[in-house]
């Protein structure tokens, strides 16, 4: 299983780089390591077992922060309505997006990062993802709210880019452009 032992620190080059296509149909390896990334966000999301293992919380994972510079990303938690989102995507991608923006009000925290990095990270309102699924499936998804901002905080890791990065460094908590926040 995934424990946060593995996962890597900002610092390390690995999370700077732009990850490398998964070759599809995914190879079992490939398959194994995603399912173990849906795994982590699962058991980090159960109070015993994060308790147990001193997992610390989080909605999606990307797998360079695994060490592996592989377009891999599992998402999993349930949003305020009460829909599940439940993913492993090999090679998700935003084929397009809103012209407007949103951000969290809480701002955005990383597994990778060790510290609270305050601020606005502003997003796209709404994106369409095109990727394949753990099964195999070609999906496009379109995604808005708080489902858009994790999508776009892991494809983001798949390019180097940490959430901090999007941060106006002058004013951390001036309200991006043309933008409405989520609470
Ligand atoms: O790349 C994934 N992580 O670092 C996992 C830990 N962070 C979170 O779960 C998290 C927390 C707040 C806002 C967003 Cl958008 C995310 Cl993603
Ligand atoms: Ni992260």
């Amino acid at each position: 299983m995934i424990t946060m032992d593995d996962i890597i620190r900002e610092g390390n080059p690995i999370l700077e780089q732009v990850a490398e296509e998964v070759e599809i149909p995914a190879a079992e390896e490939d398959k194994q390591t995603l399912t173990e990334m849906l795994e982590y966000l699962k058991n980090s999301q159960d109070d015993e077992t994060a308790e147990k293992y001193g997992l610390r919380p989080g909605v999606g994972l990307a797998a360079p922060q695994i060490g592996i510079s592989k377009r891999m990303i599992a998402i999993y938690f349930e949003d305020p309505n009460g829909t599940l989102y439940e993913y492993g995507l090999f090679n998700p991608k935003i084929v397009s997006h809103s012209v407007e923006n949103t951000y969290l009000m809480s701002g955005e925290g990383c597994l990778s990062v060790d510290r609270e990095v305050p601020g606005y990270v502003p997003r796209h309102s709404r994106i369409t993802v095109k990727a394949v699924t753990l099964e195999g499936k070609e999906v496009k998804l379109r995604l808005k709210g708080y489902a858009a901002v994790v999508f776009q905080h892991e494809i983001d890791h798949l390019n180097g880019t940490m959430f901090y990065d999007r941060i106006n460094p002058e004013d951390p908590f001036a309200q991006p452009e043309n933008s409405k926040p989520i609470e």
